[in-house]
């Protein structure tokens, strides 16, 4: 149930998912309006370049989420240091995805026939809810299809991604409902950049795990099996952990030891660019839940899948 105080906020947020286009044009009212904030715990405020996000305080813990691709882009539990990474390039103006945090793939990991990573990440979402409360503030976004959406793939959807913060633990929901006449399908991911040092940073779990490396050729990947118990990134690093289990933990080399856990997503996929972004790979790793084999939904049905990431 929405609560008062969420219809006010709701209030500060255009409800139309919006393609690119359309939030050039809204932005200014927009960001005026963020000025007000809620509550301390779910506070809309000017993020980077102006524009909107929505800070997540609890009693020991924050996170920051871009309603421009429904983008998490901090996650401090306990502490001042952020256990998220966004590049030195990210750009926040709405010209290209933010480069960092937790962007979405949808509807296509790719490569593939649309841009890569699909359209989510550059779009505007719109806040539809959101839960004051200081021990598990929670904020849920909503995309639905528009004319730019369509132009990549023409079907109705209706997305929902719920952000719920502890004091030591990030969630997340994605649910996608065909709101179409027809089925469709599409693969996804959370494409999380760890703040890392990379020369450090292991995962741990994916050991027995069919293996589709893309490297060298994406979209020729090798297919093998993941024989370490220990994975690490000792150089470029792009490659798909089929079948994963629910719960992988990465030690970030910095002294954090960070369990990811998920429902649905059913793959990992890890990487590190290496000196293709020589100004920043040793400062981060991905670890990226993924749904990489087709998600088919008829008319009206609906997919969920959760990320709960957490330190001890
Ligand atoms: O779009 P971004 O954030 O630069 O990420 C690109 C990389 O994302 C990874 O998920 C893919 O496996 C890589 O093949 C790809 O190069």
């Amino acid at each position: 149930m929405i609560s008062t105080a969420s219809f006010a906020f709701q209030s500060l947020i255009p409800t139309q998912s919006s393609s690119l286009p359309r939030r050039k044009r809204g932005r200014i009212g927009v960001v005026r309006s963020m000025s007000s904030s809620l509550s301390t715990a779910v506070q809309t405020l000017e993020g980077n370049g102006g524009i909107p996000m929505v800070k997540l305080t609890s009693t020991t813990s924050t996170a920051e989420v871009y309603l421009f691709g429904a983008c998490v882009t901090s996650w401090k539990p306990s502490n001042d240091r952020d256990l998220l990474f966004v590049r030195p390039d990210a750009v926040f103006n709405g010209t290209k995805p933010i480069s960092g945090g937790i962007p979405h793939c949808f509807p296509q990991f790719g490569p593939g026939a649309m841009q890569q990573h699909g359209f989510a990440r550059n779009m505007n979402w719109s806040v539809v809810d959101s839960k004051d409360s200081q021990e598990e503030p929670t904020v849920t976004f909503e995309l639905k299809d528009t004319p730019y959406s369509r132009s990549m793939w023409d079907f109705s959807f209706h997305a929902l991604y719920k952000v719920a913060l502890n004091s030591n633990s990030l969630s997340t929901t994605l649910t996608v409902k065909n709101t179409d006449d027809k089925a469709f399908s599409f693969n996804s991911a959370l494409h999380t950049y760890f703040s890392a040092a990379v020369s450090s940073a292991t995962v741990k779990g994916l050991k027995n795990c069919k293996t589709l490396n893309k490297d060298p050729d994406p979209s020729n990947p090798i297919e093998g099996r993941e024989e370490r118990d220990i994975i690490n990134y000792p150089g470029f690093v792009d490659c798909i952990y089929l079948d994963a289990p629910s719960e992988v933990c990465l030690d970030n080399g910095l002294g954090d030891i960070i369990t990811i856990q998920n429902k649905s997503w059913s793959d990992v996929v890890l990487w590190n660019p290496h000196l293709q972004m020589e100004s920043c790979y040793k400062d981060f790793v991905c670890v990226e839940n993924a749904k990489i084999g087709k998600v088919e939904l008829q008319s009206n049905e609906t997919w969920i899948a959760e990320q709960c990431i957490s330190v001890s």
